[in-house]
């Protein structure tokens, strides 16, 4: 194959001749001056082609092609720092060649664009994009339009737009609509967003299986279609975390090539069935009282995490609870082993094998099906009961741009464990340091009130009595969602995400940011401490105290490719080229 793609002749660029050679996995241009031989190759992944185009084109400050017979431009992925030492910013270059003759030009297109699809198969066609136009800063229509729109035409996708009129519309989108002709869609919002079309793809997804959502123990069909993000929202954190910047050129150039990550996902139950499924934090105590908090003081945008994080703080609460958790196998890796999952992460790549033993080719994978949860050799369910500040559970690092190396920074994208966070009760200087911890380097597991540990599953439940307690706080409705009013449209059947979004809502609607009546902080003025929290499950709040979550490995997958390691990732750079974000 490779053999077939080879191609070598001499180009002009900037009249200076070059010689190009397309060896099937590498573009690659060399000046033919032989002083500067050395310096002056510039080399391209295939991959990383975002188009070919014949002419000589230019897209600043429009779109302009000169058409000329013995020209032709290539646009491709450029790295840029991105101020920290991981996670790169990519932004679009391009060259334009001059071939000797018009023959020799055509060649050149043709294969170069062969090679793209062949080295490259899960570049997308056609993608479903929704945009939440009232996410974090309110700009997510104006970055899909400015930054987003015009490199997917120009990378030849095309795209299906949906701006988001309510709450939960791109979910029920997903899970009844026809999907027919996509190759992937595309979440133009915070991690809140991601998290409708997570429900919506699963959801689909299992339906589509005949699988049940609403048993923890079946094992779940990962999705086929693949999930872009664009960053437009408050924490953005399963951007920041699967690709290392919130920047959405990066975030678009990665879904034009195609690129592929797949994510681990907690799904979450009670007894009479499935409550949310989650990828990054999964929270109860601190975190679920932030949100609760937050959601009250929505107009604040971002920053409503920070007052409500503060205000929370100060409530200086502890909640009595009991955590059973299944150890996950300790040979394979720890949460405290001080490693980082970044691109290509060998942990990720085992698990993988792991799940797909005779695979190769990524289009095959998800044909099969497979059962991590029963055939591991997991220890023995672990019960510990106290109060704590935070019981928090997180299937990746959970990085974000407010603490860089996350809730738990060792943690993997796609190994089917996630990370158990138990912050036992402790004095509030102490917690504050666990909290500060974050920002920095700072071990924060370095703590004596902390733990952590790799899990499969954990359970959480009240200690006896303290149902009955939290039964009377939230006036004879355990949960609490039940002044959640939603509108629902359609009739659902009965499958678990259908089940429990048609029961419950978000309580994250954005209208009017106070349909959430919290029933635990009521003004955090109140006397008495309340005796139970709700759970953060990803930015949503859950119905239900008592739950059971299970790790599902490699669910779904991003069109993403894990963070880059800034010092180890060859940056093309040459004075032939020229970096742009289109539209600025
Ligand atoms: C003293 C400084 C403490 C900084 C602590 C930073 C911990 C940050 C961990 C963030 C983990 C994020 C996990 C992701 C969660 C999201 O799914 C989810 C939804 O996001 P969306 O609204 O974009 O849709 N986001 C959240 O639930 C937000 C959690 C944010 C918690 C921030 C807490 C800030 C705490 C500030 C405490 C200040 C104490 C000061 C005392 C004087
Ligand atoms: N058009 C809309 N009107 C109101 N709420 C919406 C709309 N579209 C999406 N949402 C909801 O807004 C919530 C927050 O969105 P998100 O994009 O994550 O922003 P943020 O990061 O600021 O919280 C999501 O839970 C989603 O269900
Ligand atoms: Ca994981």
């Amino acid at each position: 194959m490779e053999t077939d793609l080879r191609l070598e002749s001499t180009v002009w660029v900037e009249n200076k001749r070059y010689r190009a050679v397309l060896t099937g996995w590498h573009f690659k241009w060399t000046e033919l001056d032989k002083k500067n031989r050395d310096k002056k190759t510039i080399s391209v992944p295939v991959a990383e082609v975002v188009g070919v185009e014949e002419g000589r084109v230019e897209i600043l400050p429009q779109k302009s092609v000169e058409d000329t017979d013995k020209d032709f431009t290539v646009f491709y992925v450029k790295r840029s720092s991105s101020g920290s030492s991981y996670g790169l910013l990519w932004r679009l270059g391009w060259t334009q060649f001059s071939c000797p003759s018009r023959v020799l030009r055509d060649q050149w297109t043709k294969h170069l664009r062969m090679a793209l699809k062949t080295h490259s198969p899960m570049r997308p066609n056609r993608l479903l994009v929704f945009i939440n136009p009232f996410g974090g800063k309110k700009k997510g229509r104006k970055i899909y339009h400015s930054l987003v729109a015009p490199l997917f035409d120009l990378a030849g996708i095309s795209s299906h737009v949906i701006v988001t009129e309510r709450a939960n519309q791109a979910r029920d989108h997903l899970l009844k609509k026809d999907l027919t002709g996509f190759d992937g869609v595309v979440c133009v919002g915070g991690d809140g967003m991601f998290s409708e079309i997570l429900h919506g793809l699963i959801g689909r997804t299992q339906q589509e299986a005949g699988l049940c959502e609403n048993d923890p123990t079946v094992t779940l069909q990962p999705c086929s279609l693949h999930i872009g993000i664009i960053p437009a929202g408050s924490t953005d954190c399963v951007c920041y975390a699967t690709v290392g910047v919130i920047d959405p050129v990066t975030s678009a150039l990665h879904i034009i090539i195609g690129d592929s990550q797949p994510l681990d996902v907690c799904s979450v139950h009670q007894a009479s069935g499935l409550v949310g499924y989650s990828v990054s934090l999964l929270g109860y105590g601190f975190y679920g009282d932030v949100l609760a908090e937050s959601e009250k003081h929505r107009w604040m945008g971002p920053l409503r995490y920070d007052y409500s994080g503060t205000m929370v703080y100060l409530s200086n609460r502890s909640y009595a609870g009991i955590v059973q958790y299944l150890p996950a196998d300790p040979l394979l890796s720890s949460p405290r082993d001080r490693t980082r999952c970044l691109s290509g992460c060998s942990v990720c790549s085992r698990s993988t094998e792991r799940l797909f033993p005779h695979s190769s080719d990524s289009g095959s994978l998800y044909s099969s099906h497979f059962s991590q949860f029963s055939n591991d050799s997991e220890g023995e369910w672990v019960s510990v009961e106290g109060r704590f500040r935070c019981v928090s559970l997180t299937c990746m690092s959970s990085s974000c741009p407010k603490s860089p190396l996350g809730l738990s920074p060792s943690a993997h994208l796609a190994d089917g464990t996630g990370d158990l966070i138990l912050v036992w009760d402790t004095h509030p200087l102490g917690f504050l340091k666990f909290l500060y911890r974050h920002t920095s380097t700072e071990d924060q597991f370095d703590l004596p009130f902390v733990e952590v540990h790799r899990v499969k599953a954990v359970r959480f439940s009240l200690p006896p009595g303290k149902e009955e307690e939290a039964y009377e706080e939230i006036g004879g409705s355990v949960g609490g969602m039940d002044e959640v009013e939603r509108g629902y449209d359609e009739t659902v059947s009965t499958t678990g995400s259908q089940q429990y979004l048609a029961e419950r809502g978000t309580g994250r609607e954005m209208t009017d940011g106070q349909k959430t009546a919290n029933p635990f902080l009521c003004g955090l003025c109140c006397s008495k401490a309340p005796a139970v929290s709700v759970w953060n499950c990803d930015g949503e709040i859950l119905a239900s105290t008592e739950i059971l979550s299970r790790i599902h490995c490699q669910l779904v997958r991003l069109y993403a490719r894990g963070i880059e390691d800034g010092a180890a990732v060859h940056n093309n750079s040459g004075e032939n080229e020229r970096g742009c974000t289109l539209h600025k």
